[in-house]
């Protein structure tokens, strides 16, 4: 049960709540095993007395007895609920807030389906028990310790007895639960498997439906699912096995307990009502194990998906900052160099990205990178970002090395714009402000007006408020580029890194764009993944990537005279649209 330990330190996060459910519970056990105390009383002196005043007593206390007994478990219900869904909310917080840090290459790992099931789908699990579950087995180990201990005041010989039976009983339920758990967090895994599945298909519906393989995506699909289910199955199955020998193990030991009894009082040891108060405490013992043991199987599912979570936790973000990270003056100058840099992508087997590669970009200038496809370009911004870090030689920001800085520190200073942009679920106002929530209304109105995006913009539903995105108004290819270009504005870093779009756009679209685009590099470092030979052309310099390392570097003019690998991109790859 070791993986549930994890939630210990969330769960004692709320004393008070955690107070009030121990001694709810406490309560609610104590009234409980009181109940045969009066029962005793009843049989051995209530029936043979005369006195029915006697008897009335009796009666009033025991709905006394019950009126506590029904307050008390109320009040345990909702405490300890309220602290499973509490601790399954801060848990969820937790994991993705954790998430949010990790590297690039986690999300390369991993498919982003199986990581929102492990969000979603495990902290359910342990909601279950961390609420319900906890409280039903704290209220039955309660049980079961009052009533043996009940058992041994009320007949010592008999009690002895059933200590005797118990670890026959109690062993084989925890290795049970062992070989629950195993089968449960693979029962977990297969879900997550086909629900990872699932989200990947959904996204790609428009694919899906195109090339008609409706078909062969939903057999996938169903077929994740049959194996999500044959683990289910397996893991209930133990769970089943679990319950039937519990209850048989109990019981039967019970009734063996009883038939002892029974002799004792036949043989005038005993008096009945004591056997009777044995009795119903043997049932409340009996009843407590037995459904111990069927929480122990939901316990033991939960510490399936706690361990799945902690997989998670674990994970160390592969860039993080230095204990003591150099400092970027103001705002930067937006210096970028390359010294020797080599990386290979983690998943990408041996082979280099990008090779011993080394060049200067001065503050302010426009450098276009140009090359065939693979040559490593969007490689050369992964670094700049430093998603990743070279295994050799040093990526610098005005002369510091990025390994020494704060990701966030040196990502700030640096704006993106994608080859597609990210439309967010949220208004259009909101996902402008993407990189500076908090933007006036005004800071905002203004970005997008020099981005060329006002009068779109303007012009929808609810204006700046319209909700974007899959629920909301799609864009058209270059409204999204301009709001990705009013993105970049309103974070107004030192260096733009930008992805050219190798789509064309329609001609009134693309001079927006490029419009808005010469608005968004005026005093910054720009870098540009070039497919545009209007781009190009205004490039203070332009390096030519091949096979990961830079073969050629220059202006159009020179680039066009040496009649290299350029010269013949440039005849037959470049866009030469109008603007
Ligand atoms: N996340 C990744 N994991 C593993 N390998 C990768 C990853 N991203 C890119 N690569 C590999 O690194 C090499 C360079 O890729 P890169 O994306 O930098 O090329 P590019 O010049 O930008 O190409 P394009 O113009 O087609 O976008 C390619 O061989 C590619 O397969």
């Amino acid at each position: 049960m070791k993986p549930l330990a994890m939630l210990v330190p969330y769960v004692l996060r709320y004393k008070p709540q955690l107070a009030g459910a121990g001694l709810a519970l406490l309560l609610a056990a104590a009234a409980t095993l009181v109940v045969p105390l009066a029962v005793r009383r009843m049989i051995d002196h209530g029936f043979n007395a005369a006195d029915g005043a006697a008897i009335n007593t009796y009666f009033i206390a025991l709905i006394g007895v019950v009126a506590v007994l029904a307050t008390a478990s109320s009040l345990r219900f909702y405490f300890v609920t309220w602290l499973g869904e509490r601790v399954v909310a801060d848990l969820r917080a937790d994991v993705f807030r954790h998430i949010a840090t990790l590297g690039i290459d986690f999300f390369d790992r991993n498919r982003s389906g199986e990581i929102t099931a492990r969000l979603t789908t495990d902290t359910t699990q342990i909601k279950a028990v961390a609420g319900a579950n906890v409280s039903i087995a704290l209220r039955n180990l309660v049980m079961f310790v009052g009533a043996i201990a009940m058992m041994v005041v009320t007949s010592p010989s008999l009690s002895g007895l059933v200590l005797v039976a118990l670890p026959i009983v109690v062993l084989p339920l925890v290795g049970f639960g062992r070989r629950i758990r195993a089968r449960s967090r693979r029962a977990q895994d297969m879900l997550a498997d086909a629900s990872a599945y699932a989200s990947e298909a959904i996204g790609a519906m428009r694919v899906v439906q195109a090339f008609t393989a409706e078909g062969s995506v939903t057999a996938r699909f169903t077929r994740a699912v049959e194996t999500a289910f044959v683990a289910a199955r397996n893991s209930t199955a133990a769970r089943a096995a679990l319950t039937a020998f519990g209850i048989f193990m109990v019981f039967s030991s019970m009734v063996a307990v009883l038939w002892w009894g029974a002799q004792d009082v036949l043989a005038g040891r005993m008096t009945p009502g004591t056997l009777g108060q044995f009795l119903i405490y043997a049932v409340i013992g009996a009843g407590a194990l037995g459904e111990l043991s069927q929480v122990w199987g939901d316990i033991a599912n939960a510490s399936g998906a706690a361990e799945r979570l902690s997989e998670i936790l674990v994970e160390t973000p592969s860039v993080s900052a230095p204990a003591r990270p150099q400092s970027i003056a103001g705002r930067g100058a937006g210096a970028i160099a390359f010294e020797a840099v080599t990386f290979a992508y983690p998943e990408g087997g041996r082979e280099a990205a990008i090779r011993e590669i080394s060049f200067t970009i001065a503050p302010g200038e426009r450098v276009a990178v140009v090359g065939p496809s693979g040559a490593g370009k969007s490689t050369l911004f992964n670094l700049i970002l430093r998603f990743y870090d070279p295994q050799s030689g040093r990526v610098t920001f005005d002369g510091i090395d990025a390994k020494a800085l704060d990701p966030l520190a040196l990502r700030q200073r640096i704006a993106l714009v994608p080859q597609d942009t990210v439309i967010f679920a949220a208004t259009a106002a909101e996902n402008i402000g993407f990189g500076r929530p908090d933007a006036s209304v005004d800071d905002v109105r203004q970005a997008a007006k020099a981005a060329y995006a006002d009068d779109f913009l303007s012009a929808l539903p609810k204006g700046y408020e319209t909700e974007l995105g899959e629920r909301g108004v799609t864009l058209s290819g270059g409204q999204r580029q301009r709001l990705a270009i009013a993105r970049a504005i309103l974070k107004d870093a030192p260096v733009l890194l930008l992805d050219e779009a190798t789509s064309a756009l329609d001609a009134e679209s693309e001079v927006a764009v490029q419009a808005a685009l010469d608005e968004l590099m005026v005093g910054r470092t720009t870098i540009v993944i070039a497919h545009r030979l209007a781009t190009i052309l205004k490039a203070d310099r332009i390096l030519v990537m091949d096979g990961g390392t830079i073969v050629e570097e220059g202006t159009h003019e020179e680039l066009s005279r040496q009649g290299g690998l350029y010269a013949r991109l440039a005849r037959l790859q470049f866009r030469q649209d109008a603007a």
